[in-house]
């Protein structure tokens, strides 16, 4: 059904081993101007209105999808509606299916999988309509100097790959598929919170971007954004406090193990982790049941800003948010980049309100062990006079 991609998985490897925020230098600076270009599109206010109000979720999904693929695939790949649209939905099918398909015997797998492709549209028109575009990242040939995700695979790629647009693609829509809904999930919760804060917040917020720009000489560059100390907390108080999951990072004991408390684990076990009594422990977190978004940065002023400790990207047993040990999460350095870089873009420009009447506390959907924001709760993004 996967191919090799279990066995050979070189595509968490190459954003293991090659540290990719540094290989990739103009990262930052890519996703940004692709941001700029899709903001506008994605936040489109109508004739002569000074707002739109947009379900958000589903707004962050698409954004989010087109400017992680500058990032990936690059220009003009991550601009082709078609296979983003279907990237999305093979990505939204993928969670529900894998529950499924556990409710066949494993032989049958792969029928029940191809059926299902067949009634909700394949992974592999996903993976034929972005092969062109791979196909122009192999003869760019740019390994030694990359700009695109795609460019870090062919470095890693084994040697039937590395001319092999499809394999390559598969690779790339599985990493869109770990990245996509869970940035997006992110960025919308991020945007909820945003928009309940008083503006006096707010306005903290722009005001350290702005400074952590100009100190750049004016460009919004990695290093700018890695001293949005105030965007950094928020977000990591978002993943404290709006859990994705309610166990995760799931693993299988391959000897006899016994936990803290004695209890024996025979071999074969399955053990997962719940995030919430981590996040919610009053000795780790005080008041742990109050969102409060500058937990984290309250503890970087000073000469402490570069305690990397406090960072959303910092694994510890207290924060098992991009999981834990040797499979936590690769991709969580160029998550956090790219939902700065969106949410950045978005209060420059926007004031962002919920719409009069409506909830502010909107339900979260939950589905099987995940939590994603509610779909249908709506923002006002109203254009700032600059
Ligand atoms: C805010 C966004 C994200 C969150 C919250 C998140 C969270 C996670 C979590 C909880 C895991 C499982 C870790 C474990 O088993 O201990 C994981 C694994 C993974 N994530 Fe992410 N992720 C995010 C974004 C991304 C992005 C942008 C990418 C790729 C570009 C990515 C690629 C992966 C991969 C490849 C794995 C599997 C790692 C392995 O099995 O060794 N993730 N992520």
């Amino acid at each position: 059904m996967f191919g090799d991609i279990v066995s050979n998985p070189y595509h968490v490897g190459a954003l293991i081993r090659s540290d990719l925020t540094k290989a990739l230098r103009s990262l930052v600076p890519e996703m940004l101007e692709e941001a700029q270009l899709a903001i506008p599109e994605s936040l489109k206010i109508p004739g002569s209105a000074d707002s739109v109000t947009l379900p958000v979720f589903n707004t962050m999904v698409n954004l989010v999808a087109h400017v992680s693929n500058r990032a990936m695939i690059g220009a003009p790949g991550c601009r082709n509606d078609r296979f983003l649209k279907r990237q999305v939905s093979v990505a939204a099918q993928a969670i529900p299916m894998a529950q499924v398909l556990n409710w066949f015997p494993k032989f049958s797998r792969s029928a029940v999988w191809k059926l299902f492709s067949m009634l909700a549209g394949s992974k592999d028109e996903c993976v034929a309509l972005l092969s062109p575009y791979i196909q122009s990242r192999i003869d760019y040939a740019q390994q030694d100097n990359p700009s695109t995700i795609t460019d870090l695979l062919l470095r890693y790629a084994p040697k039937e790959d590395i001319n092999d647009a499809k394999r390559l693609a598969i690779r790339v829509v599985h990493l869109n598929m770990a990245s996509i809904h869970t940035s997006s999930i992110f960025t919308t919760h991020a945007l909820f919170e945003l928009a309940r804060l008083p503006t006096s917040q707010i306005e903290q917020i722009r005001a350290e971007m702005v400074a952590a720009i100009d100190s750049e000489g004016g460009v919004c560059n990695k290093a700018a954004v890695g001293k949005f100390y105030m965007l950094d907390s928020l977000l990591k108080e978002v993943g404290r406090y709006h859990s994705l999951f309610a166990v995760g990072s799931s693993r299988v004991t391959l000897r006899e193990a016994v936990i803290a408390d004695g209890i024996i684990l025979a071999p074969g076990s399955v053990v997962s982790l719940a995030p919430k009594p981590l996040h919610y422990n009053p000795e780790v977190y005080p008041d742990p049941l109050t969102f409060d978004p500058f937990r984290f940065s309250r503890l970087r002023t000073g000469e402490a800003s570069n305690d990397a400790r406090q960072a959303f990207t910092q694994l510890s047993n207290d924060y098992i948010v991009f999981g834990v040990g040797t499979h936590a999460c690769p991709g969580r350095f160029f998550a956090a980049l790219k939902i700065k870089v969106i949410l950045c873009e978005i209060l420059r420009n926007y004031d962002v309100t919920f719409p009069e009447g409506a909830s502010t506390t909107p339900k979260p959907f939950a589905f099987n062990v995940f939590t994603v924001p509610n779909p249908t709760a709506r923002l006002v993004f109203k254009k700032r006079k600059l």
